[in-house]
């Protein structure tokens, strides 16, 4: 648990601290709070918790530091915030966010740990506008780019870059840049305006066009210099902020006055650090539909099985949720969690178990669990896609098939069926929910007054529900794995009753 406490003075503050906290949350021992004051002074403080009758000391946070273009080009405009002059925000009080608001990347610790790892310990600044900017609005020219795979949401994000430059901060140059990375060398760029996009957050895919491959970092610089490209918002998965990282270095190592952000997109919710990705909601809400009908077919048959396949390359957070939500779902296999078929407390035991009980079961099945039990030629060992992520075979397909050839081995000449649905690129090729949209937007408003503010290389994002900027090398290797050890993993098997496969 944490708390950020406004204007305390420092002495003062184990007294308020616990005053405060005990109001809002009560005798609760062992938990750890964090102590922030607007003179930035993190952490570092013993406290009595009142009844608790133990003491601790949090160690002191460290502020991740954001690169900011002033780091190399001392002599910047700096401008007051347009937004003074916009009649709808009056900014106020607290409204324009200081070099002091930080979030926390972790709210919860283990005091029983003799030394808390320091890298629990990171704060991040808070996204937000700032009181000044260090961009004439008259002198922006943005490019807006969309690569990797499809999301729910891509198109928000850039409807609502386009429409934040040009009401919040008055840019009037901003452009599309077509087709993923490559598209900064290959095509020409669209010029996008808030008439031209208004719709957009209503349409599924990208309206840029996006592809994998094709990065020429030469090439890429080279254009944003030609086209006097000085904003670059780079929208994509893992793979996006690792190519966002070496445009950003090559951009600083030539002392370029162009801010690059990174504003994270992944199906998969394979990102780390942020608490989720964009459209991660809508692919679950479609996923829970393909589900659904893998019941219902099941249900219909004599001895049915309902097999549904879903996005997710090493992690199964759209198989784990859709299964929770679900509660029609007999066993969920993700990448974390290594299944077998045969023998004891194998996948095929448990299944038969099943069908005797119900007469039916739906099994969910993430695209990259079980790729190791497939057989594969060399060939297709090496396959890789235009950006080098390992190409996969079908698990859902190898999964019918093993079903079948189990069955009639075992029960010859009774009825079975298995329905295989692979809704695939239907829960990623779908316009973004309503909740989804308003993240979108407020992950492209964050965004914008990050990189109007001077900050560069970075990522906005929610972090325990606050959004704040981190550098963008963080996220480009961090990555989001479900845990298997952890309550929710417990929580599915519970809700499944499935095996654990750890082999006896
Ligand atoms: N290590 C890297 N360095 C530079 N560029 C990279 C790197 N990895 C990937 N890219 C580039 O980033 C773009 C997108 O990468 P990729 O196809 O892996 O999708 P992604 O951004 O990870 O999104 P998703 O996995 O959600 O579909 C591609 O143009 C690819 O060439
Ligand atoms: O067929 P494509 O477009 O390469 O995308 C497939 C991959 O993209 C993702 O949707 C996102 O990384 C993965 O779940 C999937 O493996
Ligand atoms: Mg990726």
């Amino acid at each position: 648990m944490c708390i950020a406490l406004g204007d305390c003075v420092p002495h003062q503050l184990p007294q308020c601290f616990w005053q405060l906290a005990w109001s809002l949350f009560g005798n609760r021992s062992r938990s750890a709070f964090a102590i922030v004051t607007r003179n930035m002074d993190i952490g570092n403080t013993t406290a009595e918790p009142p009844g608790d009758g133990g003491s601790f000391c949090l160690p002191p946070f460290t502020l991740s530091r954001l690169p900011r273009l002033s780091d190399y080009l001392p002599s910047l405009p700096s401008l007051p915030n347009p937004i003074d002059r916009i009649p709808f925000y009056h900014p106020s009080d607290g409204f324009y966010i200081a070099p002091s608001d930080i979030i926390l990347r972790n709210i919860y610790f283990d005091l029983s740990c003799p030394s808390l790892p320091s890298d629990r310990l990171i704060a991040y600044h808070r996204a937000g506008p700032r009181r000044t900017v260090h961009f004439d609005p008259a002198a922006v020219c943005a490019a807006i780019v969309t690569c990797g795979g499809l999301c729910p949401g891509l198109n928000t994000v850039i409807r609502e870059l386009v429409v934040g430059l040009w009401e919040i901060y008055g840019v009037r140059n901003i452009f599309g840049v077509p087709s993923g990375y490559r598209g900064f060398y290959s095509a020409d760029p669209v010029p996008l305006d808030p008439k031209m996009v208004d719709d957009w957050h209503k349409r599924g895919g990208t309206a840029l066009a996006t592809s994998r491959g094709g990065f020429d970092l030469r090439k890429i610089v080279e254009a944003i210099e030609r086209h006097g490209f000085n904003q670059v918002y780079c929208i994509g998965g893992d793979g996006t902020m690792r190519g966002a990282v070496k445009i950003f270095e090559e951009i600083q190592h030539r002392k370029l006055y162009v801010s690059v952000t990174g504003i994270p997109k992944t199906v998969d919710n394979d990102i780390g650090i942020i608490d989720r990705s964009f459209g991660f909601q809508t692919a679950v809400e479609m996923a829970q539909q393909a589900i659904n009908a893998a019941h219902v077919e099941a249900e219909s048959a004599v001895n049915g099985i309902g097999l549904v396949k879903l996005m997710g390359r090493s992690t199964g957070h759209i198989a784990l949720h859709a299964t929770l939500s679900s509660r029609d779902v007999d066993c969920c296999l993700i990448p974390e969690n290594d299944f077998y078929l045969e023998g004891k407390g194998g996948l095929f035991e448990f299944l038969d178990q099943r069908l005797k009980q119900n007469g039916h079961a739906v099994i969910v099945v993430a695209e990259g669990a079980g790729q190791d039990l497939i057989p594969r030629t060399d060939a297709q060992k090496e396959e890789k896609d235009e950006s080098g992520n390992p190409v996969f075979l079908d698990v859902g397909a190898w999964l019918k098939s093993e079903l079948k050839s189990w069955w009639e081995l075992n029960r010859p000449g009774e009825l079975f069926t298995v329905k295989y649905i692979d809704p695939t690129y239907m829960i990623r090729a779908v316009p973004a929910n309503a909740m989804d949209n308003l993240y979108c937007t407020l992950l492209a408003h964050s965004a914008i007054h990050g990189v109007m503010a001077g900050y560069t290389g970075f990522v906005s994002g929610p972090v325990n529900g606050n959004y704040g900027y981190i550098p963008i090398e963080e996220v480009a290797i961090a990555k989001n794995l479900v845990n298997t050890k952890d309550h929710k993993w417990a929580w599915v098997r519970s809700v499944t009753n499935q095996p654990d496969f750890l082999k006896v």
